[in-house]
């Protein structure tokens, strides 16, 4: 069985002072941490703080983009080399609002990915769909096409150990979330595209999340799935009442 993963994206939301009580809140609680595993992925200028005040607890930081290279003239960027420098153990890659606003193409997620790698970072990988291209009956040749692009060139072992996300673009912040169906089909459509490329082993054993409009009320019915093995949340994982629900229902899931 797949351990879930419940990953909060942060987006640009929250200042120093609001991030450090959040984690007090959550140090507070106890949630199995052999059942599921947390992240916060946080803005990275909090990042290190957020380190320190979860060492030890069943929490990990995750970032959320980096840069490929190790270091060099990129003004405003952050290495893995960097995160992994802090204490960050995960970093999302490719999610579609760095597609959409900063120019990431399936090219850059790629090399982003592999530099994780190298920097012994977990990369968490979007992928999702338009309305559009949904409406158009386009959203498994997409979402496939961006996981192959993703994850060339990785190793099996590599392929193991990375988390892809399924976000439909338009059920991010919108309120609409896929339907628990809808959502397992593409996951479904996601882990044949890895066992085609990689086989049956290594496709059973990658974690697979969907992303959009998650909160405590719907993430039940969404992990009940079978290919669905864990979210990646915006709004609701803002409060940390609501992200230890979430949380809680991952460890029953
Ligand atoms: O983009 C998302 C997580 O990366 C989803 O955001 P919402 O949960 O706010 O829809």
């Amino acid at each position: 069985m797949r351990k879930p993963v419940i990953a909060g994206n942060w987006k640009m939301y929250k200042t120093l002072g609001e991030a450090k009580e959040f984690a007090l809140q959550l140090k507070e609680l106890q949630v199995d941490s052999t059942k599921v595993d947390a992240v916060i992925c946080a803005p990275a200028l909090f990042l290190d703080q957020l380190v320190q005040a979860t060492k030890g607890s069943f929490i990990s930081i995750g970032a959320q983009t980096m840069h490929e290279e190790k270091e060099g003239a990129f003004t405003g960027e952050v290495s893995g080399h960097q995160l992994k420098d802090l204490g960050v153990d995960y970093v999302v890659i490719g999610h579609s609002e760095r597609r959409q606003y900063f120019n990431e193409t399936d090219e850059s997620v790629n090399k982003k990915v592999k530099s994780a790698f190298e920097n012994s970072l977990t990369p968490i990988i979007c992928v999702g769909e338009t309305l559009e291209q949904r409406e158009q009956n386009e959203t498994e040749t997409i979402v496939s096409n961006q996981v192959m692009a993703a994850i060339e060139g990785l190793t099996e072992e590599q392929l193991i150990q990375s988390i892809i996300a399924y976000e439909p673009i338009w059920a991010i912040g919108t309120g609409k979330t896929a339907t628990a169906d809808d959502a397992n089909d593409v996951c479904q459509a996601i882990r044949e595209t890895i066992l085609d490329g990689f086989g049956e082993e290594v496709a059973s054993k990658v974690r697979i999340q969907y992303g959009g409009s998650v909160k405590p009320e719907n993430i039940e019915e969404l992990l009940s799935k079978e290919h669905i093995d864990g979210a990646l949340v915006g709004g609701a994982s803002l409060q940390a009442d609501s992200f230890v629900k979430l949380l809680e229902a991952g460890a029953n899931a």
